[in-house]
């Protein structure tokens, strides 16, 4: 981005300082220990006050700094906007430079494969425009106005990534981003704790239509009910994706590989699409990708070419080797019951000369249904493709048990979340280079830390 303070302080209906005219902004921060020259500070309310670290901030390059009124202490060295509340202030002043740029709206929801289909879309969309994206997973109410702020001026289109886990997130989100077009990937179970049903979730996701424009085009999986009967009520353009074949993509002769997926789409006869991931439930990421594609008038070689040369963000389903050789599926990034089911359902199928292991986390934030669905998994934990299972922590305890007629002790072992070190030991103690490992869990269990052991890194 590149302002004047004099018009931030406009956007945010303050009588600007004369000098402010003269003072450029080139970017904002609201952590002191990653502020560059030229940023406007943004003192935001974590575990702390982040107010505490404004003169950091300065120190760093900041050029000024909004400052909640409820807060004395002001810098009288560094320009500061006073404002009631940095946070909102952070929301309006990223939906004022959204406006400014004016790029046309791609907004990504869904309980599960949100960042996946964010990097799809951007890579179909990026044939044809200039294209910013959600940086990481910048996806709620503080990373959307910092992703619209990070835009650079020839910006025509931005793919941005909404989170939610409660109700009324998502209507704040779609509301400042005023999407073109609104994409739902699917439903799951991602934080039903703070919900008590998939409907409940999946009339929170809805809110991403709210502000979707006029002539916005609403895209969603069609092989959820939870969805098509909702998309009945919803008065937007509508296209659907899915598997079945009464969506408007249907994907067809889905083939899996180890690290890569085929399948074509009934709609574009005589192509076929190839990802770089395995999961049948990417294609269905790769399809949302499509639907927008189509949309924007991409031609479908450009698109899949865009598919085949696809790199996507970290940690999901994505292969990494280990010290001892062995290959390593890393989805370490979070898990709920239907991710986690759909995972190891297809790392089962990968052929290996070796052993086939898999690292499961706790899945948090599931309510009081989840030692049920932790014990749910063994559904697809099958010890003839499965040779060891390790789990890590209190809410493993549920699967262990359910895995105990299946598996043999020295192939079932379960730690707590305090003892992910021994886990990695013991399990490297168990690895050779032949071996194939899938590791998976919630964000917050940290399952990076035993890849991170694993591959020495
Ligand atoms: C408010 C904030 O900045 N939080 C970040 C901060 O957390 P913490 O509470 O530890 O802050 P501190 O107490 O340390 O500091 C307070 C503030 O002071 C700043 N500061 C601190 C030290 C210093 O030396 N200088 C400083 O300036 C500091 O930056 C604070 O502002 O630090 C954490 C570690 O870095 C950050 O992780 C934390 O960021 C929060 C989580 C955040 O929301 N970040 C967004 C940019 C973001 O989008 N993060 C996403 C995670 C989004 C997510 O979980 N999405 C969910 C669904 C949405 C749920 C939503 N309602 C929610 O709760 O998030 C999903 O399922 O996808 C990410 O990075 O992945
Ligand atoms: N369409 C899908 N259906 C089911 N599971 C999926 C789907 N897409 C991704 N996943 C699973 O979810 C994991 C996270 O993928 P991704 O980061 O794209 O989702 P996300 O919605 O952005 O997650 P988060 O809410 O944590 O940001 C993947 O590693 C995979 O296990
Ligand atoms: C950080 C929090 N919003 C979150 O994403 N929690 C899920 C359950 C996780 O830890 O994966």
């Amino acid at each position: 981005m590149k302002m004047q303070l004099a018009e931030i302080a406009r956007a945010l209906e303050i009588e600007p300082h004369a000098s402010w005219d003269d003072i450029t902004v080139t970017n904002v921060s609201f952590d002191s220990r990653k502020i560059t020259a030229g940023a406007l500070f943004i003192p935001l309310m974590g575990e702390n006050d982040g107010h505490q670290y404004v003169e950091a901030a300065k120190k760093n390059g900041a050029v000024a700094t909004l400052w909640q009124a409820d807060h004395g202490n002001e810098p009288v060295d560094l320009p500061r906007l006073r404002v009631a509340d940095s946070l909102k202030a952070l929301q309006k002043l990223g939906h004022y430079y959204l406006q400014k740029i004016n790029p046309r709206v791609v907004a990504i929801t869904g309980s599960n494969g949100k960042t996946t289909t964010k990097d799809m879309t951007a890579a179909v969309l990026s044939t044809r425009f200039h294209v910013q994206k959600t940086p990481a997973n910048f996806n709620n109410e503080i990373g959307v106005p910092i992703t619209c702020l990070t835009m650079e001026p020839n910006t025509e289109v931005l793919v941005v990534e909404l989170g939610m886990d409660r109700k009324g997130q998502l209507e704040l989100l779609s509301q400042l981003v005023e999407p073109d077009a609104a994409v739902i990937t699917m439903i799951g179970e991602a934080h039903i704790e703070f919900f008590g049903s998939r409907d409940k979730i999946a009339d929170a996701k809805m809110e991403i239509t709210h502000g979707l424009k006029e002539d916005g085009f609403f895209i969603y999986n069609g092989d959820e009910p939870l969805l098509t009967t909702r998309a009945a009520e919803n008065s937007n353009q509508q296209l659907t994706f899915g598997l079945q074949e009464t969506n408007d993509l249907q994907a067809q002769n889905i083939v899996g590989h180890e690290s890569s997926t085929e399948f074509e789409v009934a709609s574009y006869p005589g192509l076929k699409f190839s990802i770089p991931m395995l999961g049948t439930y990417n294609v269905n990421n790769a399809l949302a990708a499509l639907s927008v594609g189509q949309i924007f008038r991409v031609d479908p070689a450009s698109m899949q070419h865009a598919l085949r040369d696809l790199r996507v963000t970290e940690n999901r389903a994505e292969w990494v080797q280990g010290s001892k050789g062995e290959k390593i599926l890393s989805d370490v990034y979070n898990s709920n019951p239907t991710a986690a089911k759909k995972v190891i359902e297809a790392f089962s199928q990968i052929k290996t000369d070796g052993q086939r292991i898999i690292v499961l986390g706790d899945m948090l934030e599931l309510g009081e249904a989840s030692p049920a669905m932790h014990a749910g998994l063994a559904e697809v934990i099958d010890p003839a493709q499965i040779s060891s299972v390790y789990l890590c922590g209190d809410l493993m305890e549920n699967l262990a048990d359910s895995l105990q007629n299946k598996f043999a002790p020295e192939h079932l072992h379960h730690y707590g979340v305090a003892d992910k070190e021994l886990l990695a030991r013991d399990l490297s103690a168990e690895l050779t280079g032949n071996d194939i490992v899938m590791i998976k869990g919630s964000h917050g269990i940290a399952l990076e830390k035993v890849l991170a052991q694993l591959t020495n890194s």
